[in-house]
């Protein structure tokens, strides 16, 4: 099942420069092992925003609430989702 998850990072203003960078690098680390395992299929940042549109491929929406809530940003994030599904005119297979 692919999602499309837009997420909008809001970190407190009073959080110490050490902690954030701590929390975005083990960020970085779980997308990009999620990307490798095929579940986080594409990371886009939205120019000029502190934000990005990305798309899951994943069992059900139960593995996909698991992957957002272990997101290490989740709660520092405003997520929306929005379930994908194949466009009649698209000429790409249904894997997207
Ligand atoms: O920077 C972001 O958009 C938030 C988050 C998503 C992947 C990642 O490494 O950080």
């Amino acid at each position: 099942m692919l999602f499309q998850v837009q997420m909008t990072v809001k970190l407190p203003t009073d959080m110490p420069s050490n902690q954030a960078a701590e929390i975005k690098a083990k960020e970085k680390a779980y997308s990009q092992e999620l990307q490798h395992a095929g579940k986080w299929r594409h990371l886009w940042r939205v120019a000029g925003s502190y934000e990005n549109v990305s798309v899951f491929d994943v069992e059900d929406n139960a593995e996909l609430q698991e992957i957002i809530s272990g997101l290490p940003l989740f709660p520092y994030m405003e997520i929306n989702v929005k379930p994908l599904c194949r466009h009649p005119s698209s000429v790409h297979d249904g894997d997207a």
